[in-house]
């Protein structure tokens, strides 16, 4: 799937443009403050309905207009179309139009635009909370396999019922019992789903690794939120004293983390800003992968300041990589020169100029 056009209207500096991008590769260059990350957020806005920048909307509204808008034709592989619009005003309401229609929820977006996010905030995914991973582990199982958002679902409301009790003790017994067991069902189910991805994701993750970087004993690991040896009910009786002290449940899948170890240490200490760059390129081109494998469709990357941080080397096997994934990207540099050569010849490159506010295809 790709972007075939996208129109921005009121994102921060940007002046109101429809693009029409390459299917491929689309490269943003510009001076600093030009508004290329802008762009990025507003396709991120779009399939995410949030921004990647700051955890309100309000900001990325232009200075002295009252919405912001971004719209977009999405293009599938099987030649279909599908029309998707957001817009967020400055009295906090947003919607979100599919096909004309207004969306329920922001994961009927992420359904139908996944987007993979690189940018210099990444290094989070390795150094960051638990939580972090999480959602990179989610988004790679939510599509790929159908069957989990439905059994996420029934764990957060399992677990919001469990919380509450275990704060204002308001529940009898046998109800209790029954939203243990619902809670112990929905997290075995999301834990075979996570297990089954993590198990998926290692060896293409490895490959890509080995194609991007030299980092011998590098490894990916799963902890399912509890005790791998004992069933979560009994994990939770036991620990049902604690629980109500402090007032929320402990063990379970919303405490699963990834674990990334370069030999006995933890990755994130000892790896430097360049490598952890390229391990989480990896765990996000490997993703888009197996999100192809799922024949899910593809997925579209934006790629925030690629050059940096990176030497040419590295940096021509993360376009490589890139490249081979034969999907959309959209990547944002300084000089677009250092970009220019890392692509094969038949692979269409877009070039667009970002100056004030203002991006012009190059033609
Ligand atoms: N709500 C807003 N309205 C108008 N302008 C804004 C708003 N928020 C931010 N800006 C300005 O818009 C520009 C956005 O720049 P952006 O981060 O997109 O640039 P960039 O080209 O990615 O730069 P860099 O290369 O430094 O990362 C900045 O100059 C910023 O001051």
């Amino acid at each position: 799937m790709s972007l075939s056009r996208v129109t921005v209207t009121a994102v921060r500096n940007l002046q109101a443009v429809t693009l029409s991008p390459s299917p491929r590769i689309n490269i943003l260059y510009g001076a600093n403050g030009s508004g290329k990350t802008s762009l990025l957020e507003a396709i991120y806005l779009l399939g995410l309905a949030r921004s990647f920048r700051s955890q309100r909307l309000q900001p990325v509204i232009q200075y002295e207009q009252a919405a912001c808008t971004v719209f977009a034709q999405v293009a599938h592989a099987d030649g279909g179309l599908c029309n998707l619009g957001v817009s967020r005003d400055r009295q906090g309401d947003f919607s979100i139009r599919i096909d004309g229609q207004n969306a329920r929820s922001a994961a009927q977006l992420a359904e139908v635009l996944p987007l993979q996010l690189i940018n210099p905030d990444s290094f989070r995914l390795l150094e960051g909370a638990p939580k972090i991973r999480r959602q990179f582990l989610d988004w790679g199982v939510f599509h790929v396999e159908p069957r989990f958002l439905g059994a996420w679902q029934r764990l957060q409301k399992a677990l919001r019922q469990r919380n509450s009790w275990l704060r204002h003790g308001t529940l009898d017994g046998p109800s209790q019992a029954a939203w243990d067991r619902e809670l112990s069902l929905a997290s075995d189910e999301i834990d075979g789903y996570r297990r089954a991805y993590i198990q998926a994701l290692k060896p293409v993750f490895e490959k890509v690794l080995r194609e991007l970087v030299e980092l011998d004993g590098l490894t990916l690991s799963y902890y399912r939120g509890w005790d791998k040896d004992r069933e979560l009910s009994a994990v939770l009786a036991g620990s049902l004293l604690r629980d109500q002290q402090l007032g929320h449940t402990q063990a379970g899948p919303q405490r699963a983390d990834l674990r990334l170890r370069a030999g006995a240490h933890n990755a994130a200490d000892i790896l430097s800003r360049g490598q952890q760059k390229l391990v989480v390129c990896a765990l996000r081109i490997a993703q888009g992968h197996l999100m192809g494998q799922a024949k899910r469709g593809q997925c579209i990357y934006l790629v925030d300041d690629l050059p940096s941080e990176l030497d040419e080397q590295h940096r021509r096997a993360l376009c490589r990589l890139l490249d081979e994934l034969d999907c959309q990207v959209f990547i944002t540099c300084v000089e677009h020169e250092l970009l220019c050569n890392g692509w094969r010849a038949d692979t269409p490159v877009a070039l667009f100029h970002v100056e004030q506010g203002r991006i012009t295809p190059w033609e």
